[in-house]
């Protein structure tokens, strides 16, 4: 029986009749209990969630480490194994990374044969007997005609090679004289160039090995073969960049900073072709801006480059796929495999110190496979290429049921851009934080950072970077200290730049104070090559004395440094897990990250009090 309270309208409306029967009493007072189980279900259901949405764990963890140390590769091993089918639906998309990679290593075999080495080589117009020639090439198979874009190159026999794609190019390729805009300009120095230290390959394309002269430089012969080689491969500028296009969002304004500063002729290009033209430009640039050439395309992390590549390739099971790149990739595929093995070329790049097989996203060793039509990325192919972070992004992760207790807990995963000046991007995830990996690539000990060539990866660059409790490491980007400022920034400490510095800024942060740092000691494999190829660790650290120079002991060494700052800098005591790793490795990473992740998810519930 309803007993009125209020005088809410409703009740008037919902008042039994006053000529009710008894039967129809019955009859409502019936449908109303049902009605009243039914309400009470569903508020205990909303409860019940909020219930079970407030008991879910949350556990974030940030990827922390110097640019190419391994954090986004350490982010994809996450995926692969606690996501496996978005990782492995996703693979089709890194094949363009990975076209990319393989074209940029070709570029940099390239430059090695073709720019001198020494400093007094920094232009590739400095030869008297410079003269530039356009070859026009055909539009490549299935690609609508591009607008006619002129690339330069010096093509390594003193003259300078001006390359037209587009849609009014004659059918075969031929070349003439080079209209007077791209004359070189006369160098003082030109004579220089008659030497340099790089070794050419005689006239049939191959690459002689030559024993090393006493004098470092070798003197230039004709080079007919590395002409026509060159020629052949020049294809590999074209897809180089519609890769960059398609991978890089048009309004990337970081990603063409370089494009525009080396941009060459690219008059009558069309909005959407732009980019490439302007990041071919830059490609020109490494023929006439030689310090851009190592320039990184990079994305913002998130799913927006995937996006983008995903709705080019929709509809395609990337096995039949038309795939430009592809296609010209198994058009040169004997040529590069050519140049890739050819001793003299190996000779070139000993003698130039370029270690493409240590360096990132390295795929010139299995070339028969990535250039053939069918090619489809596997998930080592995924772990191996390289696209540079730029910002800051979150990954969110569900555990699958086989992952334990922990099932149903959140992981948030933060992959962070390492390079210099992404590293303010850190700060803003530093309050909200349960645990940080931080990669510290222990082969670069005798290697420089990509961003400032005087500065040791590891240890011995002498930088001056501020750190101070009262201002906050990663908001004063060292980009900004000038030394004219320094006597007013106080205090000011002088470190040496590298891993072990930002290892010293995390420890010592005291928002992170509370924060459990877990150590990879990452690149592992690369440090044992090294080491096995007889490269001096003590050469490089001078602290490193007479110890043995294999793995074991350099690692440990390595380990016991690491480990020494965090005791001595961390502001409260806390606990040092460190890890050997190679997280391209999936056997042995996959062991690494499950005591990672329950390790980082013990302490999350003691910290909470759960355990
Ligand atoms: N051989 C080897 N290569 C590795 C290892 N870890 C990472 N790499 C490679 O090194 C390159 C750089 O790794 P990333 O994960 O992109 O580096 P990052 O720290 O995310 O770099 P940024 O995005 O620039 O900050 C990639 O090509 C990886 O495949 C390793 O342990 N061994
Ligand atoms: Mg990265």
């Amino acid at each position: 029986m309803f007993v009125q309270t209020t005088d809410d309208p409703l009740d008037e409306v919902l008042k039994p009749p006053p000529d009710e029967s008894p039967e129809h009493r019955a009859i409502r007072l019936q449908n109303e209990a049902e009605a009243k189980s039914v309400s009470l279900a569903i508020d205990a259901g909303i409860k019940a969630e909020l219930h079970a949405r407030r008991k879910k764990r949350i556990v974030r963890l940030l990827l922390l480490g110097q640019s190419e140390s391994g954090k986004s590769t350490t982010l994809r091993q996450f995926q692969r194994l606690y996501t496996p089918t978005a990782f492995r639906e996703e693979r089709i998309l890194w094949r363009a990374v990975i076209q990319l990679n393989i074209v940029r290593s070709i570029r940099t075999i390239l430059n090695a044969l073709t720019f001198p080495s020494t400093s007094r080589h920094t232009s590739p117009y400095s030869s008297p007997r410079s003269r530039a020639h356009t070859i026009f090439l055909p539009p490549l198979p299935n690609h609508p005609p591009l607008p006619s874009i002129e690339y330069e190159l010096y093509n390594g026999n003193g003259n300078d090679t001006t390359l037209t794609f587009g849609s009014s190019s004659p059918t075969s390729v031929n070349r003439h004289p080079h209209h007077h805009s791209h004359s070189p300009p006369s160098n003082p120095d030109s004579d220089a160039d008659s030497e340099s230290d790089f070794v050419y390959p005689h006239q049939h394309g191959h690459y002689p090995h030559r024993s090393p002269p006493s004098n470092p430089s070798i003197t230039l012969a004709p080079t007919p073969g590395l002409d026509a080689l060159k020629a052949r491969l020049l294809p590999l500028r074209h897809i180089e960049a519609l890769l960059i296009a398609k991978l890089v969002p048009p309004n990337e304004e970081e990603a063409t900073y370089f494009a525009r500063v080396g941009a060459g002729s690219s008059a009558g290009a069309s909005s959407s072709t732009r980019t490439s033209t302007s990041n071919l430009s830059a490609g020109s640039g490494y023929g006439t801006n030689h310090r851009y050439r190592n320039q990184e395309i990079f994305v913002r992390p998130g799913p927006g480059w995937k996006g983008g590549l995903a709705r080019a390739i929709a509809g395609n099971t990337g096995l039949e796929t038309q795939d430009e790149p592809q296609e010209v990739l198994n058009m040169c595929r004997s040529d590069i495999i050519a140049l890739w093995h050819d001793e003299g070329v190996r000779e070139v790049l000993r003698r130039r110190k370029i270690r493409l097989e240590e360096g990132s996203g390295f795929f010139l060793d299995d070339l028969e496979r990535l250039t053939s039509l069918k090619y489809m990325p596997t998930d080592d192919d995924v772990l191996k290429a390289r696209l540079k972070t730029v910002g800051a992004s979150e990954y969110k992760f569900e555990m699958e049921a086989t992952a334990g207790r922990d099932s149903g807990t959140e992981w948030r995963i933060v992959d962070t851009g390492g390079s210099r000046s992404q590293r303010p991007t850190w700060a803003p995830f530093f309050d909200d934080v349960d645990a940080i990996i931080f990669l510290a690539p222990i082969s670069g000990f005798d290697q420089v950072l990509s961003e400032d060539r005087t500065v040791n990866r590891l240890f011995d660059g002498m930088t001056v970077a501020v750190c101070s409790s009262s201002l906050p490491f990663f908001r004063a980007p060292w980009t900004l200290v000038d030394t004219k400022l320094l006597p007013f920034l106080l205090p000011c400490l002088c470190f040496h730049e590298d891993s072990i510095l930002l290892w010293k800024a995390v420890c010592s942060n005291k928002l992170l104070a509370n924060v459990d740092l877990v150590l990879l000691l990452n690149k592992c494999d690369i440090l044992e090559k090294k080491l096995k190829l007889g490269i001096q660790v003590s050469k490089y650290i001078r602290s490193y004395g007479d110890r043995k120079n294999d793995l074991d002991s350099v690692s440990k060494y390595l380990r016991n440094k690491f480990s020494a700052i965090h005791r001595q800098y961390s502001p409260n005591p806390r606990k040092f897990y460190a890890f050997f790793t190679s997280v391209t490795d999936t056997a042995t990473t996959a062991g690494i990250i499950a005591s990672v992740r329950d390790m980082v998810f013990r302490q999350t519930l003691k910290q909470s009090k759960l355990l």
